[in-house]
Protein backbone atom coordinates (compact mmCIF):
# COMPACT_ATOMS: atom_id res chain seq x y z
CA UNK A 1 0.00 0.00 0.00
CA UNK A 2 1.13 3.56 -0.73
CA UNK A 3 0.39 6.24 1.43
CA UNK A 4 -0.91 9.73 0.56
CA UNK A 5 0.49 12.24 2.80
CA UNK A 6 -1.55 15.36 2.61
CA UNK A 7 -1.15 19.01 3.75
CA UNK A 8 -4.05 20.92 6.10
CA UNK A 9 -4.90 22.97 2.95
CA UNK A 10 -6.09 19.70 1.14
CA UNK A 11 -8.33 19.16 4.13
CA UNK A 12 -5.60 16.86 6.32
CA UNK A 13 -3.79 17.22 9.54
CA UNK A 14 -0.30 18.88 9.64
CA UNK A 15 -0.07 17.21 12.74
CA UNK A 16 2.18 14.83 13.73
CA UNK A 17 0.78 12.89 16.34
CA UNK A 18 1.17 11.40 18.59
CA UNK A 19 -2.86 10.06 18.41
CA UNK A 20 -4.09 7.80 20.92
CA UNK A 21 -6.97 5.41 20.41
CA UNK A 22 -8.37 3.88 23.76
CA UNK A 23 -10.53 1.36 23.14
CA UNK A 24 -13.06 0.77 26.39
CA UNK A 25 -13.65 -2.96 25.93
CA UNK A 26 -17.08 -3.73 26.31
CA UNK A 27 -18.04 -0.24 27.22
CA UNK A 28 -21.56 0.73 25.13
CA UNK A 29 -24.12 3.49 25.07
CA UNK A 30 -27.39 1.67 27.43
CA UNK A 31 -30.01 2.73 28.92
CA UNK A 32 -28.80 5.26 31.57
CA UNK A 33 -30.97 3.18 34.07
CA UNK A 34 -30.05 1.57 37.52
CA UNK A 35 -29.04 -2.02 35.26
CA UNK A 36 -26.34 0.30 32.85
CA UNK A 37 -23.32 -0.07 35.21
CA UNK A 38 -21.69 2.29 32.62
CA UNK A 39 -24.16 5.05 33.67
CA UNK A 40 -24.42 3.82 37.78
CA UNK A 41 -20.66 4.13 37.92
CA UNK A 42 -19.40 7.26 39.18
CA UNK A 43 -17.20 8.48 36.06
CA UNK A 44 -16.62 12.53 36.00
CA UNK A 45 -14.45 11.70 32.89
CA UNK A 46 -15.92 9.60 30.73
CA UNK A 47 -19.67 11.95 31.94
CA UNK A 48 -17.81 15.33 30.93
CA UNK A 49 -15.98 13.55 27.68
CA UNK A 50 -19.91 12.93 26.55
CA UNK A 51 -20.57 16.56 26.56
CA UNK A 52 -17.79 17.59 23.96
CA UNK A 53 -18.80 18.90 20.87
CA UNK A 54 -16.97 16.18 18.49
CA UNK A 55 -18.21 13.42 20.46
CA UNK A 56 -20.85 11.18 18.61
CA UNK A 57 -21.80 7.35 18.95
CA UNK A 58 -21.25 4.22 16.88
CA UNK A 59 -22.95 1.28 15.63
CA UNK A 60 -20.91 -2.20 16.61
CA UNK A 61 -23.12 -4.71 16.01
CA UNK A 62 -25.27 -6.65 13.58
CA UNK A 63 -24.28 -5.46 9.98
CA UNK A 64 -22.56 -2.63 10.57
CA UNK A 65 -19.66 -5.27 11.70
CA UNK A 66 -20.31 -7.80 9.50
CA UNK A 67 -22.96 -10.00 11.14
CA UNK A 68 -25.85 -11.75 9.85
CA UNK A 69 -28.38 -9.77 11.07
CA UNK A 70 -28.75 -6.35 13.62
CA UNK A 71 -30.03 -8.97 16.06
CA UNK A 72 -26.50 -9.45 16.40
CA UNK A 73 -24.48 -8.63 19.43
CA UNK A 74 -21.07 -7.21 18.46
CA UNK A 75 -18.13 -8.83 19.89
CA UNK A 76 -14.69 -8.37 20.30
CA UNK A 77 -13.00 -9.78 17.16
CA UNK A 78 -15.44 -8.18 14.63
CA UNK A 79 -14.94 -4.57 16.06
CA UNK A 80 -11.71 -4.69 15.97
CA UNK A 81 -11.43 -6.13 12.60
CA UNK A 82 -13.74 -3.01 11.21
CA UNK A 83 -11.66 -0.49 13.63
CA UNK A 84 -8.22 -1.90 11.98
CA UNK A 85 -9.49 -2.48 8.60
CA UNK A 86 -12.02 0.44 8.17
CA UNK A 87 -14.30 -1.26 6.05
CA UNK A 88 -17.26 -4.08 6.66
CA UNK A 89 -16.79 -7.29 5.83
CA UNK A 90 -18.50 -10.28 5.65
CA UNK A 91 -17.24 -12.38 9.12
CA UNK A 92 -17.20 -16.20 9.97
CA UNK A 93 -20.96 -16.23 11.26
CA UNK A 94 -22.11 -14.91 7.90
CA UNK A 95 -19.79 -17.01 5.87
CA UNK A 96 -20.40 -19.96 7.38
CA UNK A 97 -24.08 -19.60 7.02
CA UNK A 98 -23.71 -19.04 3.26
CA UNK A 99 -21.23 -21.99 2.27
CA UNK A 100 -23.78 -24.35 4.34
CA UNK A 101 -26.72 -22.94 2.71
CA UNK A 102 -24.51 -23.36 -0.91
CA UNK A 103 -23.34 -26.60 -0.10
CA UNK A 104 -20.13 -25.00 -0.73
CA UNK A 105 -18.44 -26.58 2.87
CA UNK A 106 -19.40 -30.24 1.68
CA UNK A 107 -18.08 -29.80 -1.90
CA UNK A 108 -14.17 -28.95 -0.70
CA UNK A 109 -11.20 -30.93 0.54
CA UNK A 110 -11.37 -30.79 4.04
CA UNK A 111 -15.02 -32.49 4.12
CA UNK A 112 -14.16 -35.03 1.36
CA UNK A 113 -11.14 -35.92 3.70
CA UNK A 114 -13.27 -36.47 6.60
CA UNK A 115 -15.81 -38.36 4.83
CA UNK A 116 -12.61 -40.55 3.52
CA UNK A 117 -12.13 -41.24 7.21
CA UNK A 118 -15.64 -42.03 8.29
CA UNK A 119 -15.89 -44.72 5.30
CA UNK A 120 -12.74 -46.20 6.66
CA UNK A 121 -14.24 -46.47 9.67
CA UNK A 122 -12.84 -43.90 11.98
CA UNK A 123 -15.38 -41.50 13.84
CA UNK A 124 -16.17 -37.90 13.31
CA UNK A 125 -15.74 -35.78 16.22
CA UNK A 126 -17.36 -32.18 16.54
CA UNK A 127 -15.64 -30.20 18.95
CA UNK A 128 -16.97 -26.57 19.79
CA UNK A 129 -19.45 -24.20 21.85
CA UNK A 130 -23.00 -25.45 22.23
CA UNK A 131 -25.30 -22.09 22.22
CA UNK A 132 -26.65 -19.60 20.03
CA UNK A 133 -24.36 -16.99 20.23
CA UNK A 134 -23.14 -16.71 17.16
CA UNK A 135 -19.69 -14.71 18.43
CA UNK A 136 -17.98 -18.01 18.19
CA UNK A 137 -20.43 -20.48 16.61
CA UNK A 138 -23.89 -20.94 16.23
CA UNK A 139 -25.95 -24.39 17.14
CA UNK A 140 -27.69 -24.30 14.27
CA UNK A 141 -24.36 -24.84 12.26
CA UNK A 142 -23.39 -27.94 14.20
CA UNK A 143 -26.66 -29.51 13.26
CA UNK A 144 -26.15 -28.71 9.93
CA UNK A 145 -22.90 -30.50 9.60
CA UNK A 146 -24.45 -33.50 11.90
CA UNK A 147 -27.25 -33.59 9.35
CA UNK A 148 -24.86 -33.75 6.32
CA UNK A 149 -23.06 -36.62 8.31
CA UNK A 150 -25.66 -38.50 9.02
CA UNK A 151 -27.31 -37.92 5.07
CA UNK A 152 -23.58 -39.23 3.89
CA UNK A 153 -23.59 -42.30 6.39
CA UNK A 154 -21.28 -41.48 8.89
CA UNK A 155 -22.23 -43.93 11.37
CA UNK A 156 -20.62 -42.85 14.16
CA UNK A 157 -20.07 -39.19 15.73
CA UNK A 158 -19.56 -37.99 19.04
CA UNK A 159 -19.93 -34.17 19.94
CA UNK A 160 -17.54 -32.46 22.57
CA UNK A 161 -19.99 -29.91 24.00
CA UNK A 162 -18.27 -26.66 25.39
CA UNK A 163 -20.88 -24.76 27.42
CA UNK A 164 -21.62 -21.24 26.86
CA UNK A 165 -23.37 -19.30 29.29
CA UNK A 166 -21.37 -15.85 28.33
CA UNK A 167 -22.98 -15.02 24.91
CA UNK A 168 -26.26 -16.47 25.82
CA UNK A 169 -27.44 -16.84 29.48
CA UNK A 170 -25.38 -17.69 32.49
CA UNK A 171 -27.51 -20.83 33.19
CA UNK A 172 -29.01 -21.69 30.04
CA UNK A 173 -27.07 -24.51 29.03
CA UNK A 174 -29.82 -27.20 29.18
CA UNK A 175 -31.74 -25.08 26.86
CA UNK A 176 -28.93 -26.18 23.96
CA UNK A 177 -27.43 -29.56 25.30
CA UNK A 178 -31.13 -30.90 26.13
CA UNK A 179 -32.37 -30.23 21.94
CA UNK A 180 -28.77 -31.00 20.84
CA UNK A 181 -28.90 -35.14 22.70
CA UNK A 182 -32.53 -35.03 21.40
CA UNK A 183 -31.26 -34.44 17.75
CA UNK A 184 -28.75 -36.85 18.24
CA UNK A 185 -30.76 -39.49 19.58
CA UNK A 186 -32.87 -38.77 16.27
CA UNK A 187 -29.78 -38.83 13.94
CA UNK A 188 -29.14 -42.43 16.18
CA UNK A 189 -31.21 -44.72 13.36
CA UNK A 190 -30.27 -47.30 10.67
CA UNK A 191 -26.96 -48.37 12.15
CA UNK A 192 -25.77 -44.78 13.18
CA UNK A 193 -24.53 -43.97 16.63
CA UNK A 194 -24.54 -40.57 17.16
CA UNK A 195 -24.01 -38.96 21.03
CA UNK A 196 -22.27 -35.73 23.27
CA UNK A 197 -19.06 -37.78 24.65
CA UNK A 198 -17.00 -34.96 26.94
CA UNK A 199 -17.36 -31.05 27.70
CA UNK A 200 -17.38 -28.62 30.30
CA UNK A 201 -17.63 -24.86 30.59
CA UNK A 202 -16.09 -22.82 28.13
CA UNK A 203 -13.78 -21.09 30.63
CA UNK A 204 -12.59 -24.10 32.03
CA UNK A 205 -12.73 -26.26 28.52
CA UNK A 206 -10.38 -25.86 25.66
CA UNK A 207 -11.17 -21.83 25.10
CA UNK A 208 -8.26 -20.32 26.23
CA UNK A 209 -6.41 -17.42 24.08
CA UNK A 210 -3.75 -15.67 24.14
CA UNK A 211 -2.28 -18.26 25.91
CA UNK A 212 -3.52 -16.64 28.91
CA UNK A 213 -3.80 -20.31 30.65
CA UNK A 214 -2.65 -23.62 28.74
CA UNK A 215 -4.54 -26.09 31.79
CA UNK A 216 -7.83 -24.73 30.22
CA UNK A 217 -6.84 -26.55 27.14
CA UNK A 218 -5.34 -29.05 28.71
CA UNK A 219 -8.25 -30.02 30.52
CA UNK A 220 -10.37 -30.09 26.82
CA UNK A 221 -7.65 -32.40 25.68
CA UNK A 222 -7.95 -34.59 28.71
CA UNK A 223 -11.74 -34.96 28.55
CA UNK A 224 -12.06 -34.92 24.73
CA UNK A 225 -9.23 -36.90 23.32
CA UNK A 226 -8.44 -38.81 26.64
CA UNK A 227 -11.96 -39.32 28.23
CA UNK A 228 -10.11 -38.18 31.58
CA UNK A 229 -12.56 -35.83 33.63
CA UNK A 230 -15.65 -36.48 36.06
CA UNK A 231 -17.80 -39.18 34.69
CA UNK A 232 -21.37 -39.24 33.97
CA UNK A 233 -23.81 -41.25 32.25
CA UNK A 234 -25.14 -37.68 30.12
CA UNK A 235 -24.18 -34.17 29.21
CA UNK A 236 -27.20 -33.38 30.59
CA UNK A 237 -26.85 -35.40 33.95
CA UNK A 238 -23.38 -33.49 34.48
CA UNK A 239 -25.16 -29.92 33.90
CA UNK A 240 -28.09 -30.86 35.96
CA UNK A 241 -25.69 -32.54 38.86
CA UNK A 242 -23.71 -28.83 38.79
CA UNK A 243 -26.50 -27.09 39.17
CA UNK A 244 -27.46 -28.86 42.29
CA UNK A 245 -23.84 -29.17 43.95
CA UNK A 246 -23.61 -25.52 43.61
CA UNK A 247 -26.32 -22.94 42.90
CA UNK A 248 -24.18 -20.32 42.22
CA UNK A 249 -22.38 -21.88 39.10
CA UNK A 250 -22.65 -20.67 36.08
CA UNK A 251 -22.34 -22.76 32.51
CA UNK A 252 -18.92 -20.71 31.59
CA UNK A 253 -17.17 -22.00 34.72
CA UNK A 254 -18.44 -26.07 34.82
CA UNK A 255 -15.66 -28.92 35.68
CA UNK A 256 -14.90 -30.75 32.03
CA UNK A 257 -16.75 -33.85 31.70
CA UNK A 258 -16.68 -37.17 30.37
CA UNK A 259 -19.82 -39.31 29.28
CA UNK A 260 -19.47 -43.24 30.03
CA UNK A 261 -21.04 -46.48 29.59
CA UNK A 262 -20.17 -49.09 32.11
CA UNK A 263 -17.57 -47.11 33.03
CA UNK A 264 -16.12 -46.53 29.96
CA UNK A 265 -15.59 -43.16 28.26
CA UNK A 266 -17.86 -43.45 25.10
CA UNK A 267 -15.93 -40.95 22.58
CA UNK A 268 -12.04 -40.49 23.17
CA UNK A 269 -10.51 -39.56 19.49
CA UNK A 270 -8.66 -42.52 18.41
CA UNK A 271 -6.26 -42.86 15.23
CA UNK A 272 -7.89 -43.10 11.93
CA UNK A 273 -10.76 -40.18 12.79
CA UNK A 274 -11.65 -37.01 12.16
CA UNK A 275 -11.71 -33.85 14.24
CA UNK A 276 -13.96 -30.38 13.38
CA UNK A 277 -13.36 -27.58 15.55
CA UNK A 278 -16.81 -26.25 14.90
CA UNK A 279 -16.34 -22.46 16.11
CA UNK A 280 -15.76 -20.39 12.86
CA UNK A 281 -13.51 -17.15 15.54
CA UNK A 282 -10.22 -17.96 15.87
CA UNK A 283 -8.67 -16.35 19.72
CA UNK A 284 -10.18 -19.25 21.31
CA UNK A 285 -9.51 -21.65 18.82
CA UNK A 286 -5.76 -21.33 18.10
CA UNK A 287 -4.71 -22.96 21.17
CA UNK A 288 -6.39 -26.43 20.56
CA UNK A 289 -5.55 -26.53 17.44
CA UNK A 290 -2.32 -26.16 18.10
CA UNK A 291 -1.97 -29.11 20.32
CA UNK A 292 -3.90 -31.33 17.87
CA UNK A 293 -1.58 -30.06 15.03
CA UNK A 294 2.07 -29.52 16.04
CA UNK A 295 4.09 -32.26 16.23
CA UNK A 296 6.74 -30.90 18.73
CA UNK A 297 4.21 -29.68 21.34
CA UNK A 298 5.75 -29.29 25.17
CA UNK A 299 2.96 -26.77 26.09
CA UNK A 300 1.65 -29.97 28.51
CA UNK A 301 1.90 -33.51 27.97
CA UNK A 302 -0.75 -34.51 25.11
CA UNK A 303 0.00 -38.28 26.39
CA UNK A 304 -1.13 -39.67 23.09
CA UNK A 305 -1.86 -38.13 20.54
CA UNK A 306 -3.91 -39.43 17.99
CA UNK A 307 -3.53 -39.36 14.05
CA UNK A 308 -6.81 -38.02 13.06
CA UNK A 309 -7.46 -35.84 10.20
CA UNK A 310 -8.29 -32.28 12.22
CA UNK A 311 -9.96 -29.53 10.49
CA UNK A 312 -11.19 -25.90 11.65
CA UNK A 313 -14.57 -24.68 10.83
CA UNK A 314 -12.60 -21.75 9.15
CA UNK A 315 -8.86 -20.97 9.03
CA UNK A 316 -8.27 -19.15 12.68
CA UNK A 317 -4.85 -17.58 11.56
CA UNK A 318 -3.65 -17.19 7.98
CA UNK A 319 -0.17 -16.20 8.49
CA UNK A 320 0.58 -19.11 10.56
CA UNK A 321 -2.10 -21.16 9.01
CA UNK A 322 -3.36 -22.78 11.98
CA UNK A 323 -5.00 -24.97 10.68
CA UNK A 324 -3.75 -26.11 8.02
CA UNK A 325 -7.36 -27.96 6.96
CA UNK A 326 -10.77 -25.96 7.42
CA UNK A 327 -14.06 -26.40 5.95
CA UNK A 328 -14.71 -22.74 5.11
CA UNK A 329 -12.55 -19.55 3.51
CA UNK A 330 -12.39 -17.16 6.86
CA UNK A 331 -13.10 -13.27 5.39
CA UNK A 332 -10.20 -11.91 3.33
CA UNK A 333 -9.23 -8.86 5.62
CA UNK A 334 -6.62 -6.82 3.47
CA UNK A 335 -5.68 -3.25 3.22
CA UNK A 336 -5.36 -2.54 7.25
CA UNK A 337 -4.55 0.42 9.13
CA UNK A 338 -1.34 -0.85 10.18
CA UNK A 339 -0.13 -1.95 6.71
CA UNK A 340 -1.01 1.68 5.35
CA UNK A 341 0.53 3.18 8.49
CA UNK A 342 3.56 1.28 8.48
CA UNK A 343 3.91 1.95 4.62
CA UNK A 344 4.01 5.35 5.24
CA UNK A 345 6.73 4.72 7.41
CA UNK A 346 4.67 5.70 11.19
CA UNK A 347 5.48 4.64 14.39
CA UNK A 348 3.57 2.98 15.94
CA UNK A 349 2.85 0.66 20.12
CA UNK A 350 -0.36 -1.13 20.64
CA UNK A 351 -0.82 -2.56 24.07
CA UNK A 352 -3.25 -4.63 26.13
CA UNK A 353 -3.39 -7.40 28.80
CA UNK A 354 -3.18 -10.77 27.97
CA UNK A 355 -7.18 -11.49 27.26
CA UNK A 356 -7.35 -8.66 24.82
CA UNK A 357 -3.52 -8.47 23.90
CA UNK A 358 -4.50 -10.43 20.95
CA UNK A 359 -7.14 -8.07 19.95
CA UNK A 360 -5.23 -5.06 19.52
CA UNK A 361 -2.98 -6.90 17.07
CA UNK A 362 -4.40 -9.97 15.67
CA UNK A 363 -7.63 -9.07 15.59
CA UNK A 364 -7.03 -5.57 14.73
CA UNK A 365 -4.42 -6.43 11.83
CA UNK A 366 -7.40 -8.54 10.44
CA UNK A 367 -6.30 -11.73 11.99
CA UNK A 368 -2.94 -11.74 11.61
CA UNK A 369 -0.61 -12.65 13.97
CA UNK A 370 2.51 -10.88 14.28
CA UNK A 371 4.33 -7.87 12.99
CA UNK A 372 3.43 -6.25 9.74
CA UNK A 373 7.05 -4.18 10.34
CA UNK A 374 9.40 -4.93 13.80
CA UNK A 375 11.07 -1.99 12.56
CA UNK A 376 8.21 0.51 12.92
CA UNK A 377 6.01 -1.64 15.74
CA UNK A 378 5.92 -2.39 19.22
CA UNK A 379 3.32 -4.67 20.40
CA UNK A 380 3.75 -5.21 24.23
CA UNK A 381 1.41 -7.46 26.63
CA UNK A 382 1.04 -6.54 30.36
CA UNK A 383 0.37 -10.15 32.08
CA UNK A 384 -3.61 -10.92 33.41
CA UNK A 385 -4.70 -11.99 36.51
CA UNK A 386 -5.94 -15.47 36.81
CA UNK A 387 -8.04 -14.94 39.43
CA UNK A 388 -12.13 -14.82 38.27
CA UNK A 389 -12.43 -10.67 37.02
CA UNK A 390 -14.77 -9.76 39.47
CA UNK A 391 -12.50 -10.44 42.12
CA UNK A 392 -9.98 -8.34 40.78
CA UNK A 393 -12.32 -5.96 38.79
CA UNK A 394 -9.36 -3.17 38.02
CA UNK A 395 -7.41 -5.89 36.34
CA UNK A 396 -4.17 -4.47 34.83
CA UNK A 397 -5.82 -0.99 34.18
CA UNK A 398 -3.35 0.93 35.58
CA UNK A 399 -0.23 -1.04 34.38
CA UNK A 400 -1.01 -0.50 30.71
CA UNK A 401 -1.88 3.20 31.78
CA UNK A 402 1.97 3.28 33.01
CA UNK A 403 3.20 2.01 30.03
CA UNK A 404 1.42 4.42 27.72
CA UNK A 405 2.57 7.19 29.72
CA UNK A 406 6.65 6.02 29.84
CA UNK A 407 5.32 5.87 25.62
CA UNK A 408 3.84 9.00 25.84
CA UNK A 409 7.12 11.05 27.58
CA UNK A 410 9.96 8.89 25.98
CA UNK A 411 8.64 6.82 22.65
CA UNK A 412 8.61 7.26 19.29
CA UNK A 413 5.33 6.42 18.27
CA UNK A 414 2.86 8.31 16.35
CA UNK A 415 0.42 6.25 16.84
CA UNK A 416 -0.78 4.57 20.29
CA UNK A 417 -3.84 2.18 20.71
CA UNK A 418 -4.63 0.04 23.51
CA UNK A 419 -7.46 -1.69 24.94
CA UNK A 420 -8.42 -1.59 28.44
CA UNK A 421 -10.42 -4.99 29.11
CA UNK A 422 -12.42 -4.11 32.41
CA UNK A 423 -15.84 -3.40 31.46
CA UNK A 424 -16.12 -5.96 28.95
CA UNK A 425 -14.39 -9.18 31.00
CA UNK A 426 -16.14 -7.93 34.33
CA UNK A 427 -19.48 -7.45 32.21
CA UNK A 428 -19.13 -11.00 31.76
CA UNK A 429 -19.41 -11.99 34.96
CA UNK A 430 -22.65 -10.06 35.80
CA UNK A 431 -21.66 -9.37 39.17
CA UNK A 432 -22.89 -5.30 39.45
CA UNK A 433 -20.44 -4.23 42.37
CA UNK A 434 -17.57 -5.61 40.70
CA UNK A 435 -18.59 -3.63 36.94
CA UNK A 436 -19.34 -0.88 38.98
CA UNK A 437 -15.32 -0.83 39.94
CA UNK A 438 -14.46 -2.35 36.98
CA UNK A 439 -15.87 1.05 34.76
CA UNK A 440 -14.66 3.06 37.58
CA UNK A 441 -11.24 1.87 37.35
CA UNK A 442 -11.24 2.76 33.44
CA UNK A 443 -12.48 6.20 33.98
CA UNK A 444 -9.50 6.95 35.83
CA UNK A 445 -7.28 5.39 33.53
CA UNK A 446 -8.60 7.90 31.12
CA UNK A 447 -8.00 11.29 33.29
CA UNK A 448 -4.42 10.22 33.97
CA UNK A 449 -3.78 9.30 29.63
CA UNK A 450 -5.60 12.24 28.57
CA UNK A 451 -3.13 14.52 30.86
CA UNK A 452 -0.71 12.50 29.45
CA UNK A 453 -1.75 13.29 25.75
CA UNK A 454 -2.27 17.04 26.72
CA UNK A 455 1.12 16.90 27.69
CA UNK A 456 2.11 15.36 24.91
CA UNK A 457 0.12 17.83 22.51
CA UNK A 458 -1.55 14.69 21.09
CA UNK A 459 -4.72 13.29 19.76
CA UNK A 460 -7.02 11.29 22.30
CA UNK A 461 -9.76 8.92 20.49
CA UNK A 462 -11.79 7.15 23.08
CA UNK A 463 -13.79 4.38 21.84
CA UNK A 464 -15.03 0.85 22.30
CA UNK A 465 -15.52 -2.05 20.19
CA UNK A 466 -19.20 -3.13 21.22
CA UNK A 467 -21.20 -2.81 24.42
CA UNK A 468 -21.42 -5.27 28.13
CA UNK A 469 -21.11 -3.40 30.77
CA UNK A 470 -23.85 -1.07 29.85
CA UNK A 471 -26.88 -3.50 30.94
CA UNK A 472 -26.20 -5.76 33.63
CA UNK A 473 -29.51 -7.63 34.16
CA UNK A 474 -32.81 -8.13 32.38
CA UNK A 475 -36.01 -8.01 34.69
CA UNK A 476 -39.14 -10.07 34.34
CA UNK A 477 -41.98 -10.03 36.61
CA UNK A 478 -39.71 -8.64 39.35
CA UNK A 479 -37.04 -11.21 38.68
CA UNK A 480 -33.56 -10.04 37.78
CA UNK A 481 -31.34 -12.62 35.76
CA UNK A 482 -27.75 -11.06 35.22
CA UNK A 483 -26.62 -10.56 31.65
CA UNK A 484 -23.56 -11.31 31.10
CA UNK A 485 -23.43 -10.68 27.14
CA UNK A 486 -21.81 -8.09 24.92
CA UNK A 487 -25.11 -5.93 23.95
CA UNK A 488 -26.74 -4.64 20.86
CA UNK A 489 -26.08 -0.61 22.03
CA UNK A 490 -23.70 1.58 20.45
CA UNK A 491 -20.41 3.19 21.80
CA UNK A 492 -18.84 6.27 22.60
CA UNK A 493 -16.70 8.00 19.73
CA UNK A 494 -14.76 10.99 21.36
CA UNK A 495 -11.93 13.12 20.00
CA UNK A 496 -9.65 15.46 22.06
CA UNK A 497 -7.46 17.54 20.11
CA UNK A 498 -4.75 18.99 22.53
CA UNK A 499 -2.38 19.55 19.77
CA UNK A 500 -4.03 23.00 18.88
CA UNK A 501 -2.84 22.27 15.23
CA UNK A 502 -6.71 21.36 14.06
CA UNK A 503 -10.17 22.93 13.44
CA UNK A 504 -12.53 19.73 13.66
CA UNK A 505 -16.01 19.38 12.83
CA UNK A 506 -17.97 16.15 12.36
CA UNK A 507 -18.10 15.00 9.11
CA UNK A 508 -22.38 13.95 9.51
CA UNK A 509 -21.45 11.00 8.29
CA UNK A 510 -25.05 8.84 8.22
CA UNK A 511 -25.05 5.38 10.61
CA UNK A 512 -21.68 5.60 11.16
CA UNK A 513 -20.00 2.54 12.99
CA UNK A 514 -16.83 1.39 13.86
CA UNK A 515 -15.39 1.13 10.11
CA UNK A 516 -15.13 4.53 9.78
CA UNK A 517 -12.45 4.94 12.54
CA UNK A 518 -9.69 4.34 10.88
CA UNK A 519 -9.81 6.61 8.13
CA UNK A 520 -10.96 9.07 11.12
CA UNK A 521 -7.24 8.27 12.60
CA UNK A 522 -5.43 8.60 8.81
CA UNK A 523 -7.27 12.39 8.82
CA UNK A 524 -5.77 13.26 12.39
CA UNK A 525 -2.19 11.25 11.50
CA UNK A 526 -2.27 13.76 8.29
CA UNK A 527 -2.90 11.10 5.53
CA UNK A 528 -5.32 10.89 2.64
CA UNK A 529 -7.11 7.33 3.58
CA UNK A 530 -7.05 4.30 1.24
CA UNK A 531 -9.99 5.32 -1.21
CA UNK A 532 -11.53 1.42 0.01
CA UNK A 533 -11.95 2.66 3.37
CA UNK A 534 -15.67 3.87 4.81
CA UNK A 535 -14.92 7.95 5.18
CA UNK A 536 -13.64 9.78 7.99
CA UNK A 537 -15.61 10.80 10.56
CA UNK A 538 -13.94 14.38 11.18
CA UNK A 539 -12.77 16.90 8.84
CA UNK A 540 -9.86 19.36 9.36
CA UNK A 541 -11.88 22.65 8.52
CA UNK A 542 -8.41 25.08 8.71
CA UNK A 543 -5.74 25.49 10.55
O1 LIG B 1 -14.82 -13.74 25.79
C1 LIG B 1 -15.04 -13.88 24.57
O2 LIG B 1 -14.51 -14.75 23.88
C2 LIG B 1 -16.04 -12.97 23.90
C3 LIG B 1 -17.41 -13.41 24.26
O3 LIG B 1 -17.65 -14.69 23.75
O4 LIG B 1 -15.82 -11.64 24.30
P1 LIG B 1 -14.99 -10.62 23.39
O5 LIG B 1 -15.63 -10.64 22.04
O6 LIG B 1 -15.17 -9.29 24.07
O7 LIG B 1 -13.59 -11.09 23.38
MN1 LIG C 1 -14.53 -6.83 23.22
MN1 LIG D 1 -16.52 -9.91 25.66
Amino acid sequence: MTALRLNSLDGYSRFDGPVVLIIMDGVGVGSHDERDGVYVANTPMLDSLMQEPLTMTLNAHGKAVGLPSDDDMGNSEVGHNALGAGRVFAQGARLVNEALATGEVFRGKAWSELMGRAEAGGTLHFIGLVSDGNVHSHIKQLYALLEACADQEVKRVRVHALLDGRDVGPKSALDFILPLEEKLAELSQEGRDYRIASGGGRMITTMDRYNANWDVVRYGWNAHVLGKGRQFGSASEAIQTYYNEDAAITDQYMESFVVVEEGAPVGTIEDGDGVVFFNFRGDRAIEISRAFEEDDFAIFDRVTRPNVFYAGLMQYDGDAQIPKNYLVEPPAIDKTLSEYLCAAGVTSYAISETQKFGHVTYFWNGNRSGYIDKDLEIYEEVGSDLVPFNERPWMKAAEITDKVITQLRGGKAKFIRLNFANCDMVGHTGVPEAIRIAVETVDMCLSRLLKEVERAGGVAIVTADHGNADCMWTEKKGKRTPMVAHTLNPVPFIVKDFSKANVLAKTGVEGAGLANVAATICVLLGFAPPKEYEPSLLAISKN
